[in-house]
């Protein structure tokens, strides 16, 4: 995990004063350190229950799609509002920084979809709650969430005491 911990570069106040940014583009930049997350994202879950994979934009694709190629499984976007082009559900939600609007088609899963969501972090929680209650509104159950970097101080983790949570790095 060294290897991962070195491509994560601390960017102080962005987007605002007093936030520490956690910057994966170091990560997402290194072929090896990549494929190395994608593989620890997954580890848990190989051979599971799992149906389906969910990310959300932006951050939650660049892994969640790759996790989703890897394990032969659907992706599916959870998107910033305006974006879908068909019939959506909608969920806000409140974040670290400031406040946001998830979507996703009405007919995204299917409706015995067991789902793993996937993001780069984990820091209030408050965008994967909203993600598990807008999956689960859609009808699918919500498995587990998986996570590069987990922002112990903030306690999201409590937020999602409903699922099984993995995270590879914790700050
Ligand atoms: O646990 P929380 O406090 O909810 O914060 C975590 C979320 O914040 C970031 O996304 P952001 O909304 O900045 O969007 P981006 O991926 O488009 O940069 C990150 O990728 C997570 O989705
Ligand atoms: N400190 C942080 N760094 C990167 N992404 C975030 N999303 C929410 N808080 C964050």
């Amino acid at each position: 995990m060294d290897r991962l911990i070195s491509k994560i570069r601390d960017i102080p106040d962005f987007p605002k004063p007093g936030i520490i940014f956690k910057d994966i583009t170091p990560l997402v930049k290194d072929p090896a350190a990549l494929k190395l997350s994608v593989h620890q994202l997954m580890q848990p879950f190989l051979g599971s229950e799992i149906t389906a994979i969910a990310g959300m934009e932006a951050r939650g694709f660049i892994f969640g799609s790759l996790v989703a190629w890897e394990m032969g499984l659907p992706f599916i976007p959870l998107r910033k509002p305006g974006k879908l082009p068909y019939d959506v559900q909608s969920v806000s939600y409140d974040l670290e920084y400031g406040s946001a609007v998830l979507e996703a088609h009405i007919d995204a899963f299917e409706p015995d979809d067991k789902v793993l969501l996937i993001d780069d972090l984990l820091a209030t929680g408050g965008t994967a709650k909203a993600s598990c209650e807008l999956i689960e509104k859609l009808g699918a159950k919500v498995v587990a969430c998986a996570f590069v970097v987990e922002l112990d101080f903030l306690n999201g983790r409590e937020r999602l005491d409903a699922y099984q949570v993995h995270s590879l790095l914790h700050f």
